[in-house]
């Protein structure tokens, strides 16, 4: 089938290279014109793993293209909607400018019976605004939200969990074809309206975003109590209801999705006047904030009390590993904190480094991980690389470092092999 997508960011990069990858004939469309170039060159502009190599065989076969002109979505029977819907600069709602854009620039090229589906996550309401400008032209309006984690992206795209479409049965019944590879899996495929479509995206995020802050909450209270949050968490999550998946107590979530998504849904939730419905939400965000906060504090205590040019290594700046997204990222924040209170902060992540210099030119990298440890008084590991996790060795790191006060912001490290070579442990929530 002959496919648009429409923003070709995280999200519809992978989209569109993934819907080539099972047959279909996609063209991508962004406004960003270096992205675009990239693209089409096979190139991801942005780290994800196999996505290069999904790229660079949809372009090499035809069947993928890209292009920065919108006139090119002509012809296409489906095209997703796949552009940001980035927090406002002035508040906690969505911005819906580049949604309302796409679409408003797409009409004059779409014919009547065209599918327009939407992938961006939206406040509730979002689609039946639109269907109406939609329909103006004889095209249909479905929302099709997206469940994708980054560093899983493509597999998450081709063997999603599930597949929820909100809009009428003649395109949920193209959107069956689109999907055909999923369909024939069985993955569980969900016809409903708009608002449900819309919802699910936003409660599926809040769900774990709240899962996160429950965990981390509890850290809290093992702080004061001697208790150890990582036992507690398998302990509650060998039961099968509530399960062990995102109850990794740490500095948090940040990323691109949970923190804005959670604000957006409070903002809309008060602007329909059910704001005390997911009044929750702000004590999810606020628990969240806290434990960076928390983060720092270990370090300065960890340090006696002042971390005033002492020098702190910063293992990791993306938000989560897998990814060199440093989106409202965990990492970084605490790694500016740091910086703020006067420590020589030296960051180092085997992906994100690019993007963290950009965005914060005034902290000091380090091109690897025994570079920042070299001469360091204090290591924080805040994002859970599998090179800080599991292949630093507390001996190696003693080499390396001139203090021996390590803080785990992610729980990942084992105390007791740590305290065992002679560190100060500090984590979240353990004793
Ligand atoms: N990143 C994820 O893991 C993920 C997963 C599920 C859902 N989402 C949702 O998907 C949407 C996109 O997220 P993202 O992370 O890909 O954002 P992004 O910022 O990486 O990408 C958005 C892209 O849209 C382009 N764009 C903006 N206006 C345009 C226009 N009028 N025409 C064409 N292109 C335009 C931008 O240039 C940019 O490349 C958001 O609503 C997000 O919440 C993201
Ligand atoms: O036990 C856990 C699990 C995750 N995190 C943090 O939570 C954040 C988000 O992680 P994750 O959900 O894996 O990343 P995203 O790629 O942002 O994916 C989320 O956001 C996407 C965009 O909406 C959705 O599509 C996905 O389903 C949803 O998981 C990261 O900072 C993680 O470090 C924790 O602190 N503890």
């Amino acid at each position: 089938m002959k496919l648009s997508v429409i923003g070709c960011g995280y999200l519809g990069a992978v989209h569109a290279a993934a819907m080539a990858s099972i047959g279909h004939e996609v063209v991508g469309i962004d406004v960003d014109e270096r992205k675009i170039e990239a693209l089409a060159a096979g190139k991801a502009p942005f780290f994800e793993p196999g996505l290069d190599e999904l790229l660079a065989e949809g372009v090499a076969s035809g069947r993928l293209r890209f292009s920065s002109d919108l006139a090119d979505a002509a012809g296409a029977a489906v095209h997703f909607i796949a552009v940001g819907t980035p927090q406002t600069k002035d508040g906690d709602a969505a911005d819906l400018r580049f949604v309302n854009a796409a679409v408003e620039g797409l009409l004059p090229h779409l014919a009547p019976g065209d599918i327009v589906a939407g992938k961006s996550t939206v406040p509730v309401g979002t689609a039946a605004r639109l269907a109406e400008a939609v329909e103006s032209v004889g095209a249909e309006l479905v929302w099709n939200p997206e469940f994708l984690r980054e560093g899983w992206a493509v597999e998450d795209t081709v063997s999603p969990d599930r597949i929820v479409v909100g809009g009428g049965a003649r395109a949920a019944d193209v959107l069956r074809e689109v999907y055909h590879t999923a369909v024939a899996t069985e993955t569980p495929f969900i016809v409903t309206n708009y608002a449900t479509a819309e919802l699910v995206k936003v409660a599926a995020n809040a769900f774990l975003a709240t899962k996160i802050s429950f965990i981390n909450a509890m850290a809290e209270i093992a702080e004061v109590t001697g208790a150890d949050v990582t036992q507690l968490a398998d302990a509650i999550g060998h039961d099968n209801r509530i399960g062990r998946r995102f109850l990794g107590a740490g500095i948090g979530f940040g990323g691109g999705c949970l923190p804005k998504d959670i604000r957006a849904f409070s903002a809309r939730a008060e602007e329909l006047g059910r704001g005390e419905s997911v009044s929750f939400l702000r004590e999810v965000d606020a628990i969240n904030l806290r434990r960076r906060e928390r983060a720092v504090q270990l370090v300065v205590d960890g340090l006696g009390g002042s971390v005033h040019r002492k020098r702190v290594a910063v293992l990791g700046a993306a938000f989560k590993p897998h990814s060199d997204d440093i989106r409202d990222s965990p990492a970084l924040d605490v790694a500016t904190r740091l910086h703020g209170l006067g420590a020589d902060v030296v960051v180092t992540d085997p992906a994100a480094l690019e993007n963290a210099r950009r965005v914060h030119p005034q902290l000091d990298y380090a091109a690897d991980r025994d570079e920042a440890l070299r001469g360091a008084d204090a290591v924080v590991v805040v994002t859970e690389w599998d090179e800080y996790r599991r292949q630093l060795s507390p001996e190696h790191a003693a080499g390396l470092a001139a203090g021996r006060v390590v803080v785990d912001g992610r729980n990942c490290l084992d105390a007791d092999t740590w305290r065992a070579a002679g560190w100060t442990y500090l984590g979240m929530g353990r004793p």
